[in-house]
């Protein structure tokens, strides 16, 4: 199937030197929810103002339905829905004339009854003559959606749509965004939240520091999610796990204070039960035993780092931003 977006070598260098994106390479697929997931300042943003023709690149290329970015600029920005992180709409204005507008931007001609639709999806409909200031910000936040896909686009942007939402609005949104996607639309969200990626993705790319690090189906990173550990603090530090339990999925703390064995708590067998068994075959003995899950946030950043395991030290600080 050919991508409804092809990102090629695609590079941004602001004008004061800064470099936001390096060498992107990533195709989207059609009718796919694709969670771009990556902390405060990785270029998530970046991106999707270069697809979207906010932002120019500096290098690479970018097809939208087959339409080059720059070449065919209003054709590809027309296959486009953006809905930006901040809520910006005129207070004053009724939920009708804004979708109606916003239609009006792209050249399209009126369609009363597509609009309709889309203010029936969102759940707005019985709010079309209200002024927008009277609406509630989880109505507001539909409504940037409407207007999004006022001009009937293909693919539809969500930068962090539920950055400072309640959990119960979150929920909402995400079943909306669903149903968005089961009409057929393509979907790509911005999110720091792991869950939310969880929650919507059926496919998810990791961005850091300029760099997309990870693009993988959202299952596999579910697999990865279900892993917990089980820390014994050990009486003696060891410099070296055994060769006795050199098979199992074990590794030692950064001092050999604790020795961490991975499971995965989704499976029938976790085999600690053998692992405890090997532990006392090789005599080696334990002061203390905890155990706990892999959080979302370390998750995020053994993904971000490419790597699975990590010291607990080295998680926390790399998360502060
Ligand atoms: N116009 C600009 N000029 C210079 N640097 C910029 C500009 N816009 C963004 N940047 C920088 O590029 C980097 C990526 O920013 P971007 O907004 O794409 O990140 P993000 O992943 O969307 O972050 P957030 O999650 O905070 O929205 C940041 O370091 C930011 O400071």
């Amino acid at each position: 199937m050919e991508p409804i977006i092809s990102i090629r070598d695609l590079g941004k260098t602001y004008a004061g030197g800064f470099t936001a994106l390096k060498n992107i390479n990533l195709d989207i697929r059609p009718g796919e929810i694709f969670a771009l997931l990556g902390p405060n300042g990785a270029g998530k943003t970046t991106l999707i103002s270069i697809v979207c023709g906010i932002v120019n690149a500096s290098q690479g290329s970018v097809t939208v339905s087959g339409y080059d970015i720059q070449r065919d600029y209003r054709r590809a920005r027309r296959e486009i829905g953006l809905v930006p992180q901040e809520i910006s709409t005129d207070a004053f204005e009724s939920v009708w004339s804004a979708v109606k507008f916003s239609r009006g931007l792209f050249g399209k001609g009126p369609n009363s009854n597509y609009l309709e639709n889309i203010l029936r999806q969102l759940s707005l409909w019985e709010k079309k003559s209200n002024k927008i200031i009277t609406l509630s910000g989880g109505m507001k936040r539909r409504l940037m959606i409407a207007k999004a896909l006022s001009h009937e686009p293909h693919v539809l942007f969500l930068d962090e749509p539920t950055a400072g939402v309640d959990v119960e609005l979150r929920q909402d949104m995400w079943a909306m965004v669903r149903g968005l996607r089961d009409s057929g639309v393509t979907i790509i969200l911005t999110t720091h939240y792991i869950e939310e990626a969880e929650e919507m993705a059926d496919r998810v790319g990791v961005i850091n520091r300029g760099e997309l690090v990870v693009v993988e189906e959202k299952n596999v990173l579910m697999q990865r999610m279900g892993e917990k550990e089980l820390s014994l603090t050990l009486p003696e530090p060891l410099q070296k796990i055994p060769d006795a339990l050199a098979d199992l999925p074990l590794r030692l703390n950064s001092d050999g204070s604790e020795l961490i064995y991975r499971f995965d708590i989704k499976s029938e067998d976790t085999g600690i039960a053998e692992f405890l068994r090997c532990l006392n075959a090789a005599n080696i003995d334990f002061r203390d035993l905890h155990t706990r899950e892999s959080s979302l946030e370390e998750i995020f950043v053994n993904l971000v780092h490419g790597e699975h395991q990590k010291h607990e030290g080295q998680l926390s600080g790399e998360m502060q931003e």
